[in-house]
């Protein structure tokens, strides 16, 4: 059984569209919620779905690695970041060396790195005049968004789109292809 931690700093609809997705799954099955954010409405999801919850607090979180002994005590195989927005430190990437993923919401390797999230990231496509964006499902390592990419989906951009117009396309492309990405990634691991 892949047990999985979903680490998330906001609204969470990505975290909802996994925990839906994997409802009743044979092999994989969300079980905690981690946010950095006490009042993330992702942790919503937690009550409402029965997993756990946990809030972060800078210090311990690059001060310890009491997290560890959390993930642990769920019994965590496996780690998503849907909208995390710290850097995960260097003892957390190699406790979860190729178990831990993200989720980008641009074509890496463009339009990454620290300052690219939410809103920024569309608006600098935008800004760049490209004719096409997308989402990069991507495994994590020490430096942001700079893991092998594992699958990436792409939507064109129309002249009159706005970014909030691109967020909306990538937005529905996460929601698509994430969940199955993830059960795709584990399902070639375990084979
Ligand atoms: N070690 C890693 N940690 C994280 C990665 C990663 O690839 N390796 N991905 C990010 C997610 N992400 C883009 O996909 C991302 C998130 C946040 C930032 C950023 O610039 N954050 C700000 C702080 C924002 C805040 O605290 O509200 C910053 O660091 O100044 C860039 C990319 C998750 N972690
Ligand atoms: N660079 C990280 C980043 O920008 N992540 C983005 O945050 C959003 C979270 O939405 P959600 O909370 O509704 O899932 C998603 O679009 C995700 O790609």
């Amino acid at each position: 059984m892949e047990n999985l931690a979903i680490f998330a700093s906001g609204t969470g609809s990505n975290a909802k569209k996994i925990i839906e997705y994997f409802e009743g799954h044979p092999n994989i099955r969300p079980r905690l919620i981690v946010s950095n954010n006490a009042s993330a409405p992702v942790l919503a999801l937690a009550e409402s779905h029965g997993l756990g919850q946990l809030v972060l607090k800078r210090a311990s979180f690059y001060g310890s690695e009491a997290l560890l002994e959390e993930l642990k005590a769920h019994k965590i195989t496996f780690v998503v970041l849907a909208g995390f927005l710290w850097l995960v430190p260097p003892y957390l990437v190699g406790a979860y060396k190729s178990r831990m993923v993200n989720i980008h919401p641009a074509l890496l390797p463009k339009f990454g790195g620290q300052g690219m999230y939410g809103m920024n990231v569309h608006r600098a496509v935008k800004a760049a005049g490209e004719q096409e964006t997308g989402m990069t499902v991507h495994l994590v390592n020490e430096a942001y968004d700079e893991g092998a990419v594992l699958f990436q989906a792409s939507c064109p951009i129309a002249e009159t789109d706005t970014p909030e117009d691109i967020a909306r396309k990538v937005l529905a492309l996460e929601h698509q292809y994430f969940a199955p990405a993830i059960e795709s990634y584990l399902q070639n691991k375990s084979s």
